[in-house]
């Protein structure tokens, strides 16, 4: 269900936003490739070329020098349009057949015939079928019939959102994904969406006959106005599932609490059945990276590229990755990818996670999972270039004096300090790196450059490049978590030394800052819920040993009173196992958990206000509780007990009631939601939720007995269980009611429909299409393939209260399907008495000019709100 529907408000909003999907620049006939007469090359608008580009990439040796001309060639070249086909679409089944056996086939006969024509063709590594390429030009486009079908299908189906363009290599990252419908995904870099939009698919698919499925994606951006456009594009979707949050990944809170997790008497303890911190089965980490990967797409990098953006990047690539280990459930999956080809960005950033997380992240060797896709193994050694030089070790790096470069940029990720006193640093002994540094070694030249080899499996990352399959380039790798994270002993051990004073709680947070910056772990509460409680009890008891101990040494260094009672206050809420991990239940965790506790005391307003979930600028997400309207929703549309309504709906609007918007929530998205809620609201959450049911602010509705009518998002997923205000439609009247969006009840094809339509109560109402062969009084069984509008029941009409857009894509939709069956009931007659009828409905009071009016007023609500 679902996956259809979205506001015309939005897509005005984000019409400048948005790329044009299948706009091609403009050429003109002269220069057109395909134009045997074209006197001309091709129009370029960019230069395709960079000299420091080609140096960079023959040095790093990422394809083989024999391979470099094809390689260069066809990154020049622009890119086939890709695109997906939405599985959850109810019409997926529909569009799927409608390229395989109307497009491909025509265009495949065209081909051999002897055209110029390359068929369109599915994706062969992407199941199902679902993905597929195309490869025309503007002017192919306008000469061929078949194309410009094709061209027309395709602005349609992706307006309505039943197919997303996408490049075909951004595609792949969630396949490796390994997701199932119950798990918890965090996509931590989500937007513009295209894989959020793929993630929510495989979690919806083989959901239970048209149910929410169990699991739920957290898309999360830094950027607010790309999450916007990420909202935009996956409202399409429909779905209940989805939680967006605006946080820099490398400092995604670690939602947490611990409070309540005990129910019963002491001697009866249960585990509630909450979750009690917000970690994930699986994590995408598309993160941000130079991009070079695109080029065939976005021709202006050949012009700003140059080797140092990937070294810019590489530390921050590194921070939001160890941020999602430590977000990753043990056993949980993590894909780490890019869209550049530089291994700066790349095989040094999996090399410098694998040697932070030793022994508890492995990579994963995935070359039997997809086989179709062509990849190369990740490298092995690489080179860093920092302003025209070449480095070969950080040695260099660290005698050129080249501050911004790191020793983990280098494929052995070690210091100059680390190779030459390796035996020393084994025995523990302290050595000043500083000192170990002959700054006055000569510099080398490229030739006598010492090579680095990465004693690490990284052939087991993956590179995509352009050449092989017509592409553009795209790195992968897939890390499982095996155990916890390693703790920073070291840090724990200085922050206690530092929480005697007021200077040193300042320190502390900035150590606390410092190691979430290192994503690591101090520890982790991702084991049993058994182990939560073991820690839990074992880490109070310490906490409030150290809490006071900690009062009583702020309090030597603070006259304030009102300080140490913030502090105290704040200390109460440590009660939680912050730092003790399951297995290492040791003073030192138990002291960090102390030291960030006392720390967060500190933070002060910045803190208490979110503590509100005051997000500045951003409304404030709150579970709706209103039973009298709840109740007048239920009454009125009649719907089923089953469908579980109470702490599923949420507002975004303080004040109960001016509500106008009620969005639904998942089982899963409402776990965190109460989570988030007993954690002190530490999500900044932009969108939640699907838009289920709006206030009427028309005339007509305000006085309709139920305020609130049903959205067309949120139609798909509550129709199975409404019982009222519900009517059954033939297939000539549904299709009247999408051609004509409002029609007197005395004018339906059927004279009964038209009857029982009337004696609906006025208000929103359901019209759900019938199959051919039932009648009015059978029993309809609704389900995944039901086809429904959501209308208005006036005084004299019904009107439907869908965007033109989507009126004209089903009634596209209904004439492929009914091809078939040309029944009479739409044959031109009946058009023309229908018209008749119309025409003369004016003296019967309510005019054709006047339901126009009715009909765009209502149309108007769905375009305003
Ligand atoms: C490669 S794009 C992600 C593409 C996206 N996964 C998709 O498939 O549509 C990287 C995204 O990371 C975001 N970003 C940049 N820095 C970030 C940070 N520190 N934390 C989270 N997101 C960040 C950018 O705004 C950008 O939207």
């Amino acid at each position: 269900m679902g996956g259809r529907r979205g506001s015309r408000t939005q897509r005005k909003h984000f019409k400048q936003n948005r790329e044009n999907v299948w706009k091609r620049p403009k050429t003109d006939s002269s220069s057109d490739p395909n134009n045997p007469n074209s006197n001309n090359p091709p129009w370029q608008p960019f230069a395709t070329q960079n000299p420091s580009f080609d140096e960079y990439y023959k040095e790093q040796g990422i394809v083989s020098p024999d391979e470099w001309d094809s390689f260069m060639e066809v990154l020049r070249k622009p890119l086939p349009a890709a695109f997906r086909i939405n599985s959850t679409s109810q019409f997926c089944e529909d569009i799927r057949s409608q390229l395989e056996n109307d497009f491909m086939k025509s265009l495949q006969a065209e081909a051999a015939e002897g055209g110029d024509l390359e068929p369109i063709k599915p994706l062969a590594w992407y199941p199902d079928n679902l993905a597929w390429q195309s490869n025309f030009s503007r002017m192919q486009i306008r000469k061929n019939q078949t194309l410009e079908r094709f061209h027309e299908f395709l602005k349609l189906e992706t307006e309505i959102g039943n197919i997303s363009r996408q490049e075909a290599v951004s595609m792949v990252p969630p396949l490796f994904l390994d997701v199932h419908p119950h798990h918890f995904v965090l996509d931590v870099c989500a937007a513009p969406g295209s894989k959020t939009f793929q993630l929510l698919e495989i979690i919806y698919h083989s959901a239970k006959g048209g149910s929410l499925p169990e699991g739920m994606v957290l898309a999360n951006d830094l950027d607010v106005q790309r999450c916007n456009l990420l909202i935009h594009q996956t409202k399409r979707m429909c779905t209940a599932n989805l939680i967006v949050t605006n946080h820099e990944g490398q400092h995604f809170p670690g939602c947490r609490s611990h409070k309540n997790i005990l129910i019963g008497s002491e001697t009866t303890n249960e585990l509630e059945k909450s979750i009690t911190q917000l970690l994930f089965d699986r994590v995408l980490c598309d993160v941000p990276c130079s991009g070079d990967g695109t080029l065939r797409k976005a021709p202006d990098i050949w012009r700003k590229w140059n080797g140092g953006m990937a070294n810019g990047l590489h530390c921050l690539q590194i921070q939001i990755a160890m941020r999602c280990l430590s977000l990753l459930k043990v056993g949980g999956r993590m894909v780490y990818s890019t869209c550049s080809m530089n291994p700066v960005e790349n095989e040094a950033v999996v090399a410098e996670i694998l040697r932070r997380c030793g022994v508890s992240v492995e990579l994963v060797d995935v070359s039997n999972e997809l086989p179709q896709l062509i990849r190369r193994p990740g490298l092995k050694k690489w080179k860093v270039r920092d302003k025209g030089v070449w480095l070969a070790s950080y040695k260099d790096a660290r005698k050129l004096q080249r501050n911004g470069i790191v020793p983990s940029m280098f494929p052995s990720g070690k210091n100059y300090t680390d190779l030459t006193n390796k035996n020393k640093s084994e025995i523990g002994e302290n050595v000043n790196s500083e000192d170990a540094v002959q700054l006055d070694d000569p510099v080398p030249s490229t030739d006598d450059l010492e090579e680095e080899i990465s004693d690490l499996p990284l052939e087991r990352c993956m590179r995509i490049v352009p050449h092989d399959q017509n592409t553009g380039a795209f790195f992968i790798a897939v890390l499982h978590k095996v155990s916890h994270l390693p703790a920073i002993q070291e840090k724990s051990a200085s922050s206690q030394k530092k929480l005697s004073t007021r200077n040193g709680l300042h320190e502390n947070l900035s150590d606390q800052a410092t190691e979430e910056i290192n994503g690591l772990e101090v520890s982790s509460v991702d084991g049993t819920d058994e182990k939560i409680l073991e820690v839990a009890s074992e880490v109070d008891k310490n906490i409030s040993k150290i809490a006071s101990e900690a009062d009583e040494r702020i309090s030597e260094v603070t006259s304030d009173d009102e300080k140490i009672s913030e502090v105290a206050l704040e200390a109460d809420l440590v009660d939680e196992p912050d730092e003790g991990s399951p297995e290492s239940n040791s003073t030192e965790a138990t002291q960090g958990a102390v030291d960030k506790k006392i720390d967060s005391a500190k933070t002060g307003e910045k803190r208490k206000l979110q503590m509100q979930g005051k997000w500045k600028g951003v409304d404030p997400v709150l579970f709706f509780k209103d039973e009298t309207i709840i109740n007048s929703i239920k009454t009125f549309y009649g719907i089923d007990e089953s469908f579980p309504l109470t702490g599923h709906l949420v507002t975004r609007n303080n004040d109960a009631n001016h509500v106008k918007r009620i969005y639904y929530v998942s089982k899963s998205v409402k776990d965190i939601l109460d989570l988030n809620f007993r954690g002190g609201q530490q999500l900044k959450i932009t969108s939640v939720g699907l838009k289920m049911f709006e206030r009427q602010t028309s005339r007509e509705g305000s006085s309709a007995p139920c305020s609130f009518r049903i959205s067309s998002e949120g139609l798909p997923v509550i129709l199975p269980y409404i019982t009222k205000q519900i009517l059954y439609a033939s297939a000539a009247d549904f299709k009247h009611l999408l051609q004509y969006k409002s029609i007197k009840f005395a004018d339906f094809v059927e004279a009964d429909f038209g009857q029982k339509a009337a004696n609906l109560m006025l208000g929103c109402c359901v019209i759900v299409l019938r199959d051919a062969g039932k009648s009015l009084s059978d029993h309809i069984q609704v389900d995944t393939s039901t086809i429904a509008i959501g209308c208005w029941k006036g005084r004299s009409s019904l009107s439907v209260m869908v965007t033109a857009i989507d009126c004209q894509e089903l009634l596209e939709r209904l004439s492929v399907g009914m091809e078939t069956e040309k029944n009479a009931t739409l044959a031109p007659e009946n058009h023309s008495e229908l018209d008749e009828k119309q025409d003369m409905s004016g003296e019967n009071g309510t005019s054709p000019e006047e339901q126009d009016v009715e009909a765009k007023k209502i149309q108007d609500i769905n375009a305003t709100e």
